[in-house]
């Protein structure tokens, strides 16, 4: 780890919320023994989770461990299962089609591959939920999707293409995106996937930057170890679709738990994830 990580990982150590105090919090998300299989083939076990107002939760595991079957339960995009999920206060699974829709416009989200549309620029991807959920004027649009572009540090870049931008911008692009509607939670599905460690450092900075000036919880999946010591206030770890744990980030990182300490030291396994495959499993084909 560099000495910088080391410095900003002190940082927000020292700011971390006691357990107390994340106990007192109100739950952003509950998970409730949620099961899931597909087919005959059971990937999630009695899934109990919750998240707090203003907490970084990440969450690890090896691949296949069912990391992107949560999320997808998570932010909607499975069917909702009553008494399973409550998303910000609401049962999901209780909910209409239209207050589904409304619930899920108070949340964002960056999945890892091809997050922006090629053809658009980069002000016009982060502008797109303001344009497909709202009616504001162009002008309002374009002041909302500037302040977003700003916060991320791409002021001035929003005229450019997707294809102009390297790697760490584009990543904070699809951040900016998902934080243009003013959210209380957002979603990141592997940020850091395929930046080298100072621009993966630089977003992680973001991150923490975004919960603590926009007071937002965020659940972030990760494989990258250094990544979660330094953000996370408390981390899960699924192991074949079971938790095997969840605890802030010195108790896991200091687990006696054998298994807990494979996974955690087990080198990036994110060259083994196919672009195609992921979303062919995102959209749930
Ligand atoms: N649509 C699907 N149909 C059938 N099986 C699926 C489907 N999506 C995922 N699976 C299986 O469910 C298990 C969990 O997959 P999931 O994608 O949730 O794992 P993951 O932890 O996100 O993995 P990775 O880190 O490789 O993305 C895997 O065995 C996977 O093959």
């Amino acid at each position: 780890m560099t000495n910088e990580a080391l410095t900003a990982e002190a940082v927000n150590q020292a700011n971390r919320p006691s357990a107390e105090d994340l106990a007192a919090r109100k739950k952003v998300i509950e998970v409730n023994r949620l099961d899931w299989s597909f087919g005959t083939r059971q990937v999630l076990y009695d899934i109990n989770l919750d998240v707090r107002e203003g907490e970084i939760m990440v969450i690890m595991g090896g691949s296949g461990s069912g990391k992107t079957t949560l999320l997808r339960h998570l932010v909607g995009l499975m069917p909702p299962l009553p008494g399973k999920i409550k998303l910000l206060g609401k049962d999901m699974g209780a909910l209409s089609r239209m207050q589904l829709l409304e619930l899920k416009r108070r949340i964002g989200v960056a999945f890892q591959f091809g997050a922006l549309f090629s053809s658009m620029s980069v002000s016009e991807n982060v502008k797109l939920p303001l344009r497909e959920l709202t009616d504001l004027e162009e002008r309002t649009m374009d002041i909302m999707a500037n302040m977003k572009l700003e916060v991320c540090n791409l002021s001035g870049f929003g005229h450019l293409m997707p294809s102009d931008l390297s790697g760490g911008m584009m990543k904070r692009a699809s951040i900016a995106r998902a934080i243009v509607m003013d959210p209380k939670l957002i979603f990141l599905d592997e940020p850091s996937s395929g930046l080298d460690p100072v621009v993966s450092s630089a977003l992680d900075d973001l991150i923490l930057k975004l919960r603590d000036a926009m007071d937002i919880s965020v659940v972030v999946v990760s494989h990258d170890v250094e990544s979660a010591y330094k953000i996370a206030d408390r981390i899960t770890i699924l192991d074949k679709g079971h938790i095997l744990a969840c605890d802030r980030v010195d108790a896991v990182r200091n687990s006696t738990n054998e298994r807990v300490q494979n996974l955690l030291h087990r080198r990036s396994e994110q060259a083994e994830i196919d672009p195609t495959e992921y979303l062919r499993r995102l959209a749930g084909d």
